[in-house]
């Protein structure tokens, strides 16, 4: 289904994309089948495909879930390109790729993964959920979050994007920025009184999903829980899920 904008209509069996990183296919791909009818979808990430390359992501990917592949690219417009279109074998849900690689490395990765209509929601990652502000003046960058996050969002949708990762305090912001067929993707996420660990910018998943987000990315708090489908349950009650 194609939606307003051009993009991809993708409906998730569920908001909760569970973030496995880890870096053992077996545990990863038993974990999949475990969390089947209670995500929508598995992340995987830099710790799980550098041990397992692409064979280890199709390994998982036969649990049956779709699968969101979150290596965030960032390097020059050739070789972003060539890594989308690398990746595009695999069938994934949804790729990422840092939107600070600028404007061209941005339409170079749109266009390397094909049609809005056809290809996987390409995502821009805004400001890592680590970060707060005085990391970004570490590194030379004068905006706070918000406003950083709001204008590299703005500008994933300027070049052809379909979405962006953000933190849940950016959602509104984001959303009222770059339109409601804009895809949110948000990390950051924690239950009421759990450990943020090195997250700097969270918000509940009920919270995320409140202010608009459309995929929520949960790792640590189902994945490090004594039972994670319980864990992954909980989370999903408490959103309708
Ligand atoms: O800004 C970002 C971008 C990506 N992530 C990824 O999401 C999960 C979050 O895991 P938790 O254990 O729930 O903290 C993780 O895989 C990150 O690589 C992010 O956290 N922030």
């Amino acid at each position: 289904m194609i939606d307003p904008t051009g993009r991809r209509t993708v409906t998730f069996a569920n908001p909760i994309f569970c973030a496995v990183d880890r870096p053992d296919v077996t545990g990863a791909a038993s974990l999949a089948r475990s969390l089947d009818g209670l995500v929508g979808g598995i992340k995987l990430g830099l710790e799980f495909v550098t041990a397992n390359g692409p064979d280890g992501v199709r390994k998982v990917a036969a649990a049956g879930l779709p699968i969101f592949l979150d290596l965030k690219f960032h390097d020059i417009p050739n070789t972003v390109a060539g890594a989308v279109r690398s990746s595009m074998d695999l069938g994934t849900a949804m790729l990422t790729l840092h939107a600070s690689g600028g404007p061209a490395m941005m339409r170079a990765a749109a266009e390397a993964a094909g049609s809005a209509e056809k290809r996987p929601w390409v995502l821009a990652v805004t400001v890592l959920t680590s970060l707060d502000g005085a990391d970004l003046e570490a590194t030379g960058v004068a905006s706070d979050p918000m406003a950083q996050a709001v204008r590299l969002a703005r500008l994933a949708a300027e070049c052809g994007l379909d979405g962006a990762v953000c933190s849940p305090r950016e959602i509104a912001a984001i959303r009222a920025a770059c339109g409601p067929g804009f895809k949110l993707v948000v990390p950051g996420i924690r239950p009421a009184g759990t450990a943020a660990g090195d997250q700097k910018r969270v918000m509940t998943a009920a919270e995320a999903l409140g202010a608009g987000a459309d995929v929520l990315v949960i790792g640590r708090p189902i994945t490090e829980a004594a039972d994670p489908r319980a864990a992954a349950a909980a989370i999903g009650a408490g959103i309708g899920a």
